[in-house]
């Protein structure tokens, strides 16, 4: 069984006045945000509103062009076991030298949690995670032979393995049928309530998390609003925020954002 994420009184993650841009373009600025322990964020916008790139600052791997950055009390650096990472989906090359399990072990290996852990322990931890994300048929396979899908349950194991502070997630959903979506938000939100991970969500599709929710950042056009989904998910303030016209209507408990702008008519969900 995991330990709690370690707790150090500060946020899991503390942003102040932080702006970031490229080339002389501010992609968002001003952004003031402590996230607590246990608190799940979705962080959602169109594309290229720097939905990414907020987990890249987070990960150490973007610099801000002002403001600061901190996790759990100290400052951002690359490769923090405190922080982990559920990329976007990308297919591993089929010749990949790892079984699906060594993936999984490679969140544990390295960090301070792999090195106290004795090899059977190791390995019960790893079937443990494996079982969780619904991957332990295919254990011994070699991840490039596995569907999309499947290698993105093997990301969200290896990204919970050492407990981190800070649950940083881009699109896990994407490509996994709706049995695993809801395994894998299950992970996620359980990661969050029970071991205390603060989860940075980064979705285009809030519904399939809308229940685990605390808080939405929502970017757009350089700005952004923070707050609970009633705050954020509402007409007036999304067509603010776009400075257009925006409607979010809810059906059968589910959101529907629709607008007539840029990309057309269309729907989040
Ligand atoms: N290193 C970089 N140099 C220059 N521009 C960059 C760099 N990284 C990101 N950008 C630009 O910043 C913008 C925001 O990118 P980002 O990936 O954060 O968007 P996003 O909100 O995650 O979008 P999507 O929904 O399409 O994934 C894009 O226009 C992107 O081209």
């Amino acid at each position: 069984m995991a330990e709690p994420a370690r707790s150090t009184g500060a946020p899991a993650a503390s942003l102040k006045q932080a702006a970031v841009g490229f080339d002389g373009r501010t992609l968002w600025q001003d952004l003031d945000l402590d996230l607590q322990p246990g608190e799940f964020l979705a962080v959602l916008g169109p594309n290229g509103a720097g939905k990414s790139t907020l987990l890249k600052v987070l990960l150490g791997l973007q610099k801000l062009t002002s403001g600061s950055v901190e996790i759990a009390g100290h400052p951002v650096r690359r490769g923090s076991a405190a922080v982990g990472y559920i990329p976007q989906q990308q297919t591993l090359p089929e010749e990949t030298p790892l079984r699906a399990r060594d993936l999984v072990a490679l969140g544990l290996d390295g960090h301070r949690f792999g090195l106290r852990l004795k090899p059977r322990a190791l390995r019960t931890r790893v079937d443990e995670l494996l079982e969780e994300v619904g991957a332990a048929d295919y254990a011994e396979m070699p991840v490039g032979l596995l569907s999309g899908g499947e290698q993105q349950r093997l990301r969200a194991a290896q990204a919970l393995a050492s407990n981190p502070a800070l649950l940083l997630c881009d699109e896990p959903l994407h490509s996994l049928d709706l049995h695993h979506q809801q395994a894998v938000t299950e992970l996620i939100r359980r990661q969050a309530v029970e071991r205390g991970s603060a989860v940075v969500f980064v979705t285009h599709e809030i519904n399939p998390v809308i229940e685990h929710v605390d808080r939405v950042l929502y970017f757009a056009r350089g700005q952004y609003r923070i707050g609970s989904v009633h705050d954020v998910m509402r007409s007036e303030v999304l067509s603010e925020l776009y400075q257009a016209p925006v409607d979010v209507i809810e059906h059968q408990g589910k959101l529907v954002v629709m607008s007539h702008h840029l990309e057309g008519y269309h729907d989040h969900d």
